[in-house]
Order: C-alpha cells, then sequence, then structure tokens
C-alpha cells in the first residue's frame, strides 16, 4: 500500500459548522479580463454548483489567481459577468472567504482574536471555540501568531474563513508554503471539513496531486480558456496513490504541458 494510502486523516473533527444554507454556486459567463491590453482571461464560461469542490491548474501566468480573484469580488471583470448565488462578485462578500498561501494573521491578536475577525455578525465566543475545534487549535486560543508553527497559522487561517459559516471558500495555493507531510494532513483537513460544512470550494494550485486528492472537477487552464475538464467521482474518504488517480494526474499533466 502506498505510504500516502496510510496516512493518518485529519485527527477526529468535532461535528460542527453547520452551514447556514447550502453552498454557493458560482457562475461565469463571457468572462473577459485584460491587464492594460494584455488579454489574460477571454470568453469564459464556468459553473460552480453548490457543495462541488473546484480545482483550476495551469501553466503559471495562465490566469488562475486573476479568476480566483474576480470571483472573489477583489477584481473586476473587462468582460461578460461573475456572479455568487446570482449576485455580483463584488456584492457577494458575505457569502465568501478566501484564504491565501499566507495565513495572514494579525501579529497583535490572539489565535482566538484572529479567528474573531472571520465573524460576520458580532463577537461569538462560542463559534470562535468550535471553529478552533475543529482545526485542532482549542489548545492554542490564547497564543500570538508568533508561538505557531506555519501549519498551525494556516489552520488558524482556515478557522477564520470558516467561524462565519460561508457558502463558498476560496483558496489560492493556500499550502504551498508547508512542509510535505503538513501539507497531507490540511489537505484531508479542508476536504473534511468541505464534505461536513457542505460549502462550495474553488481551489487554486499548482500542485496537480493535491488537486486530483481533493476534488471533485479540475479545470485546466491556459490562452484558450478552458483546455480540459475532468469530473472525478468520489466516494468515500481522500484516496490517493490509486491506479485510478495517478492516471487522471497524468492526463491533467499532459493537458497542461501541452498547452
Ligand atoms: N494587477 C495586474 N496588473 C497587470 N497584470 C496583471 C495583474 N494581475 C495579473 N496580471 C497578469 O495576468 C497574468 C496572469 O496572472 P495570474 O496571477 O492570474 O496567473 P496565475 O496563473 O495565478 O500564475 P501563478 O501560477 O504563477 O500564480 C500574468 O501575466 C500577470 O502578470
Amino acid at each position: 500500500m502506498p505510504i500516502t494510502e496510510i496516512l493518518p486523516r485529519a485527527i477526529a473533527i468535532p461535528p460542527m459548522l453547520r452551514p447556514d444554507g447550502a453552498g454557493a454556486a458560482v457562475r461565469a459567463r463571457n468572462l473577459g479580463r485584460s491587464f492594460a491590453g494584455n488579454r489574460v482571461l477571454a470568453d469564459l464560461d464556468l459553473e460552480v454548483r453548490p457543495g462541488e469542490f473546484l480545482s483550476i491548474v495551469g501553466k503559471s501566468g495562465c490566469g488562475k489567481s486573476t479568476l480566483l480573484r474576480l470571483i472573489a469580488g477583489l477584481d473586476q471583470p473587462s468582460s461578460g459577468s461573475i456572479g455568487v448565488d446570482g449576485l455580483p462578485a463584488d456584492r457577494a462578500g458575505d457569502r465568501l472567504r478566501i484564504m491565501f498561501q499566507e495565513p495572514r494573521l494579525l501579529p497583535w491578536a490572539t489565535i482566538a482574536g484572529n479567528v474573531a475577525v472571520g465573524l460576520r455578525r458580532g463577537p461569538d465566543p462560542e463559534a470562535v471555540a468550535e471553529a478552533l475545534a475543529s482545526v485542532q487549535l482549542a489548545d492554542k486560543a490564547d497564543f500570538w501568531p508568533a508561538q505557531l508553527s506555519g501549519g498551525q497559522r494556516q489552520r488558524a487561517a482556515l478557522a477564520r474563513a470558516l467561524v462565519s459559516h460561508p457558502g463558498l471558500l476560496l483558496l489560492d495555493e493556500p499550502l504551498g508554503a508547508l512542509d510535505a507531510l503538513t501539507r497531507l494532513t490540511m489537505q484531508n483537513l479542508i476536504r473534511d471539513m468541505h464534505d461536513r460544512a457542505g460549502f462550495t470550494a474553488v481551489l487554486v494550485t499548482h500542485d496537480v496531486a493535491e488537486a486530483v486528492a481533493l476534488s471533485d472537477r479540475i479545470i485546466v487552464l491556459g490562452q484558450g480558456g478552458i483546455l480540459k475538464e475532468t469530473a472525478i467521482l468520489r466516494v468515500g474518504p481522500t484516496r490517493r496513490g490509486s491506479p485510478e488517480l495517478a492516471a487522471i494526474e497524468a492526463e491533467i499533466l499532459d493537458a497542461i504541458f501541452a498547452a
């Protein structure tokens, strides 16, 4: 059995983070984005179903982060439209949260204080405690960010992102700075949280194996828009190293390098 199949799954997670509603839906129509005449995205059509886990992969510079920023409403399209649950992305702020490669914690606030930043409706110590427990950081509530490891800081960032029960979690290479083992544990944690809470997830990653391990669907982005789309039927917990998943990974890598 490959070592990756026998790695512990994210340690027992308390049943928490019941969603306010179902996951949010994302819809892009003829989406385009240019920077000073340089066209990065053109005529892109994309739909993400409520509760789906979608990954976006592709060569460096193909526009993955640009697409994620447009979904988040952090950037405006040059043409076409993008919406979350039917709302223009820049008005859907309450329904979504985004995680980056760096945890972006406030150094002057405790871990509990940092998680509370993610709340939508005023103080809620119970929700903060629940979110910290869900990422196995209950015992670090009163620590400062500088007292945590890199993986623990990213878990705190995940708790901050999920404490408000968003319908949509956007992940921009959130595990890119972690060591390989911590990365695998975090992947399992993110997928477990997704399965329990029912939010929609859109992940940008350079790691095709990560995309295959986590996603229900993967799109390969390139100059011509979406170059390839692969659905992965999952049954049961995250599995790695199976011949089926290895074949999917190889196909996706081929599509990326052929671009
Ligand atoms: N604000 C901006 N101003 C000008 N050009 C930009 C801006 N944001 C992105 N670009 C350009 O758009 C292109 C796509 O960038 P983007 O960050 O979306 O790529 P990416 O696929 O996420 O790359 P990587 O995998 O290296 O992170 C790049 O050529 C980049 O220089």
